[in-house]
């Protein structure tokens, strides 16, 4: 069976997309896993299946990472869904609905999309967390990284706070604390340098994906964490190692997200090739 896709990206952080709105697609973790192989598949940080929508959203998200399991977010796939429906409806405001729930997204001035993240979830049962604890500080050490603060985006998010992060081998860091039995969900973990209150450099090891040049869900939960550890102020630029992200904690409680996103190519696939 032959399945279209595009393959799309925010800051590097790519995606293939595919549509299982009119038809029900045989695409299964396995498949999934086999397809977004950089070398044997077509290579993607998540693999993004378009599903029909209850109605008050314009399309379903769901997100697979390139190791088969599903994610409860994804911030950068969610703003580059919303330009694809924003291009199919003719509209500058769409509704996207993922797991974790409904996540409205617009078209700014200037052509950059903004997807509102909804509220992080701060409670150690939110994260989730093996055993009850201030998720704001995680008695967590490992080489020269220790004390991350944790919060939920609707996926599992750590970040700790470095003095500089050139300097730190994240990539040997990240998956020995993706694994740790304090996240038995796994987690993402986020490496952030304070540069100003208002400007902050961050690198993401992602659950089930690895070292990505950028992680949407990942930034909101650096700005979250960093605010609550007084450390930045409720609005700031989030630099990943793909380019930068506008963040912005309101006072309501929901984190905006903005940046741009691009489409890489269109192309098929034969679902038969890959394993069921
Ligand atoms: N790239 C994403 C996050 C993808 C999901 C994550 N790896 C997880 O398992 O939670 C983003 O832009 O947020």
């Amino acid at each position: 069976m032959q399945i279209p896709f595009r393959k799309m990206h925010g800051l590097g952080n790519d995606f293939v997309i595919v549509d299982a709105r009119a038809k029900a697609l045989p695409l299964h973790p396995a498949r999934i896993a086999a397809l977004a192989d950089r070398h044997r598949g077509i290579g993607c940080d998540q693999f993004i299946t378009l599903e029909p929508a209850a109605p008050g959203a314009d399309a379903f998200m769901r997100i697979h990472n390139p190791d088969g399991s599903e994610a409860g977010a994804c911030g950068n796939a969610t703003r580059c869904v919303a330009a694809l429906l924003m291009a199919e409806t003719g509209r500058d405001e769409v509704t996207i609905r993922t797991v974790s729930g409904e996540l409205p997204a617009e078209r700014l001035p200037g052509g950059m999309i903004r997807v509102d993240m909804g509220q992080p979830r701060l409670g150690w049962q939110d994260v989730p967390l093996a055993e009850e604890m201030d998720t704001a500080h995680l008695p967590l050490t490992l080489g020269e990284v220790a004390d991350p603060a944790a919060c939920s985006m609707g996926n599992p998010h750590a970040t700790f706070f470095v003095e500089d992060l050139d300097a730190l081998d994240w990539r040997v860091l990240g998956p020995q604390m993706e694994n740790h039995p304090l996240f038995p969900q796994r987690a993402n973990i986020g490496f952030a340098q304070v540069i100003t209150p208002e400007h902050i450099r961050v690198a993401i090891w992602e659950r089930g994906a690895g070292p990505t040049l950028a992680c949407g869900s990942g930034a909101c939960a650096t700005l979250v964490n960093a605010h609550r550890r007084g450390l930045a102020t409720r609005r700031a630029q989030v630099e990943l190692p793909g380019g930068t992200l506008d963040l912005e904690w309101r006072l309501d409680g929901a984190v905006l997200m903005s940046g741009p996103v691009a489409t890489s190519f269109l192309g098929q696939f034969d679902a038969d090739a890959f394993p069921a």
